[in-house]
């Protein structure tokens, strides 16, 4: 497992460094604290206190990799640091537009001043906003009211000056400060009802050549396309395109904080608004203020332009939009910026800049000419291939290097699109202002960079502070000047970090995201890691036997982690297909040890039968098994065939009309004790079972079962054994018996089955309701050396070195170490050994 915290000190140590650490899941905190101390200042001590934001840990308590302990997280030292803001509290403020836009400040009852000082409670970065411009009154009652402090542009409460006295706000009143526009909620307050987002027809897309149209044929002057599409509704282009203080609470409503966020990742690439960014908002006269939007699909690129500091805002803003409403599989973010790194590095928290296709990078950004050169080569190749669904934004802001460069993305700028690749350039240039009118500033852009001649759209701050946004097309068509929405480099760090741990596993996938196409699956992988039990002790194992649900089958990883399948759910017997040499009997291996991790052997018992070989003896030592027999031992298969005949008529018996189904195990307990089982037959069920525990049949070369070899010695005896799997085929799923066969074929109508294509070994498929998932199955018996992956290191992160290719440190098979399947089988035996029912319900 592998985490990226930031650390933070005191005195000198007080900015804090990233680092990344890497630990066996569910290592405490207290094994690397002294390692995050020395990261943060040589030689320092193991501090005495540690926080996570607000919350003091326990560090032999806080497991890394486990909330709060998970990827981008911030850990203080000695004190704490600014709460999340998730406590109740009576009213939040949040700037919803602006220069500043995103905040959500707490209001916990009384006065507080809005400024641009930092005298101001609520500071606001809008060079339009007095020192201290207005203040905010919330009473214990719930009412707001807002007071203008004398403030050289006023105040507007729904297009109304605030002047004289506290001028109440009714709830979902927006006021107007300089560029800035600011919202309170309140605890219990009830706003105007909320207007659902509309099904607005995909043919009204916004978009410059619609706006042309109009101009030519002598409409009104043009505004932007959304605007316009919006304008009866205006609750209802604000639901369809969320504010960034919205977005905020989105993203740290992730499971780390799993409080808000139902739209998070809510765009998948055929939902109506994909790929649109809302990039400010304008207002005309007493209208409400509406959002300004530019689709990338229609643009291909956008340019943007302006004062290095306020175009950077504006950037942040747009990047921070697209992550939060698309997952990763529909969205990659890629960054070029040489020398940059201070200024983007933020975007390396986001899950949408990880390579998912291969690239031969740690994260998809570029901060130095050589890392530029290998993005733009995948680009490059990316934009040869038919566009298959998921997009790729680039952020270019500065020269990515020398002429071969600019000139492969000048190329990438102008055939990209087609294939699902949009640049968003930057370019630093004066304003536009009345002296200064939008074709210098455009001029000015193009040669600060030649990229943006392609680009379709462009965006262009103006105004004498830079606080406003003209939208002009490639035709020239241009919009009227719209308030700009930009975040605050802090903001961007924050809303980034909180998405860091968020996978579309737990967020859950939206309709018409694509698959991620080329999957990047791991060479190898140990079952143990993808089990995250790579520290397996009696504990661990007892306390996931104690939470156990149905029958988990882990089969490796997959793109989006662990591959697994419930063996509980399945109606037919679980076939593994795949060719000689593929993996199949490992595959088995793993398994039978994936069950052995998730259920006791008083839940489950085990059944191993050996077609032929006796690949299956790793597993054999699990206290799950309970019989071991292979087909060439006449004698035995055949009593196993009998004792197995005898366990489904025993459990029909037990069961009578009523279903194994999914019933919790310890409510069978009434059942009268099973009958001794005859001591010349092998057992069906493992020591110290319940009269009914799972039971499942794992069958390894039934080819050689099936079609045993003219003189093999259980040529007579395999009929006995393949007529009783029939009935466990047949019965089996009533009666809580399952059967996983290997190199036997798959039966017509199967649920699921596993398809091994064995390159490299355990590379296969899991095919289930006619989905298709691509896995690395796990290992279980190779030997692995234990400091492999046994010993915590903390490394700090080098932001500008995060778009070189890894370093890998290849796991060393054939190492010294114990199998992992033989370290399970050993806990498990511990465990079972001191596992008691702690309760019986019945
Ligand atoms: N998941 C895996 N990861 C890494 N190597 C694997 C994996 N599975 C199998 N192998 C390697 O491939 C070899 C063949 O595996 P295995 O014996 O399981 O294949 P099989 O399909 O059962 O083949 P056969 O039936 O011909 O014996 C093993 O010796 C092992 O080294």
């Amino acid at each position: 497992m592998q985490i990226r915290l930031t650390v933070l000190g005191h005195g000198d140590a007080a900015a804090g460094v990233d680092v990344q650490v890497a630990a066996p899941a569910d290592t405490p905190l207290a094994a690397v604290l002294g390692s995050l101390a020395a990261a943060l200042a040589p030689g320092s001590a193991t501090p005495g206190a540690v926080f996570c934001e607000d919350h003091r840990l326990d560090p032999r308590r806080a497991l890394l990799g486990q909330p709060p302990l998970v990827d981008g997280a911030v850990l203080a030292f000695h004190k704490p640091v600014e709460s999340a803001g998730h406590e109740p509290v009576p009213g939040r403020l949040l700037v919803v537009a602006g220069p500043d836009a995103g905040g959500v400040h707490l209001l916990r009852g009384g006065v507080a001043r809005i400024g641009r000082s930092a005298e101001a409670d609520i500071p606001l970065d809008d060079p339009d906003v007095s020192r201290v411009h207005c203040a905010i009154s919330l009473d214990p009652g719930g009412r707001v009211t807002v007071t203008d402090l004398g403030s050289r542009n006023g105040t507007l409460l729904d297009g109304r000056p605030v002047t004289g006295g506290p001028v109440p706000m009714p709830p979902g009143a927006l006021l107007r400060l300089g560029e800035s526009l600011i919202r309170v909620e309140v605890e219990g307050a009830v706003p105007p009802p909320p207007v659902a987002p509309p099904g607005v027809p995909q043919a009204r897309r916004r978009g410059l050549k619609d706006l042309a149209g109009r101009r030519q044929s002598g409409g009104a002057p043009a505004e932007p396309e959304t605007a316009r599409a919006a304008a009866p509704e205006p609750a209802a282009a604000d639901a369809r395109w969320p504010d960034l203080a919205a977005l905020l609470l989105t993203a740290l409503g992730s499971p780390r904080a799993p409080a808000a966020g139902p739209r998070l990742w809510e765009r998948g690439a055929t939902h109506q608004d994909a790929f649109g960014v809302r990039l400010g908002t304008a207002q005309r006269g007493a209208e409400p203020p509406r959002p300004v939007t530019v689709a990338l699909p229609e643009a291909g690129s956008l340019g943007l332009a302006g004062p290095r500091e306020r175009v950077a805002g504006v950037a942040r803003a747009a990047l921070a939009q697209l992550a939060a409403l698309h997952p990763p599989s529909a969205l990659e973010l890629v960054v070029l910026a040489p020398g940059r790194a201070s200024e983007w590095s933020w975007l390396g928290w986001l899950p949408h800049t990880r390579p998912a296709r291969g690239q031969d990078c740690r994260l998809l950004l570029a901060f130095e000419p050589a890392q530029a050169t290998a993005r733009i080569q995948e680009l490059t190749e990316l934009a040869a291939r038919p566009f298959a669904g998921r997009r790729t934004v680039v952020l270019v802001d500065g020269d990515p290097g020398g002429p071969e460069a600019r000139a492969a993305l000048a190329h990438l700028a102008i055939t990209g699109p087609a294939a699902g690749i949009h640049l968003i350039v930057l370019a630093e240039a004066p304003p536009a202002t009345p002296a200064s009118p939008t074709a210098q500033t455009l001029a000015a852009a193009r040669a600060a960079s030649p990229l943006f001649r392609a680009c379709g759209t462009v965006g262009l701050l103006t105004g004498a502070v830079a606080t406003s946004l003209r939208l002009i097309g490639s035709d020239g068509a241009e919009s009227p000047a719209a308030g700009a929405d930009a975040v605050s480099a802090a903001w961007a760090e924050r809303f980034a970090r909180a998405l860091a741990p968020v996978t579309e596993e737990t967020v859950g996938r939206p309709a018409g995201s694509p698959r991620q196409a080329a999957a990047p699956l791991p060479e190898s992988c140990r079952l143990l890691d993808a089990l995250e039990l790579a520290r397996v002790t009696p504990g661990t194992l007892r306390e996931r036997w104690h939470r156990h649900t149905g029958l988990p089958l882990v089969l490796g990883a997959g793109v989006e982690g662990p591959v697994a399948v419930d063996l509980a759910d399945l109606t037919a017997p679980l076939t593994v297909d795949g060719g000689p040499g593929s993996g199949r009997t490992e595959l088995l291996n793993t398994l039978a040890a994936s069950l052995a991790s998730a259920l006791s052997p008083r839940d489950l018992s085990l059944l191993l039968v050996e077609g032929a070989g006796a690949g299956l003896r790793p597993s054999a030592e699990l206290p799950h098994v309970a019989s071991y027999v292979g087909a060439t031992d006449p004698v035995r298969i055949r009593a196993f065939a009998q004792a197995l005949r005898e366990e489904l008529k025993r459990r029909a018996a037990l069961l009578g009309e009523a279903d194994f189904g999914r019933a919790p195990t310890r409510t069978r307990r009434v059942h009268p004790p099973r009958p001794a089982v005859e001591d010349d037959l092998p057992p069906m069920l493992a020591r110290g079972s319940d009269p009914l525990p799972w039971l499942v049949v794992l069958v390894d070369d039934f080819d050689a079962l099936l079609t045993p070899p003219l003189g093999a010695p259980g040529r007579q005896a395999a009929g006995s054994v393949l007529r009783v799997l029939d009935a466990v085929s047949g019965e089996g799923r009533r009666l809580g018996v399952r059967l996983i066969v290997a190199g036997g074929r798959v039966a017509a109508g199967a649920p699921a089955w596993i398809s091994l294509t064995g390159q490299p070994p355990g590379r296969g498929e899991l095919w289930r309701a006619g989905a298709t998932t691509a896995f690395q199955a796990g290992r279980v018996t190779g030997r692995i050396p234990r400091t492999a992956t046994l010993r915590p290191t903390v490394t700090r992160l080098d932001w500008a070195r995060a778009g070189d290719p890894p370093t890998t440190r290849p796991v060393r098979e054939l190492g010294n170490g114990p199998t992992d399947v033989a370290l399970l089988a050993s806990a498990a035996t511990r465990a079972a050994e001191t596992d008691h029912p702690t309760a019986t319900l019945v």
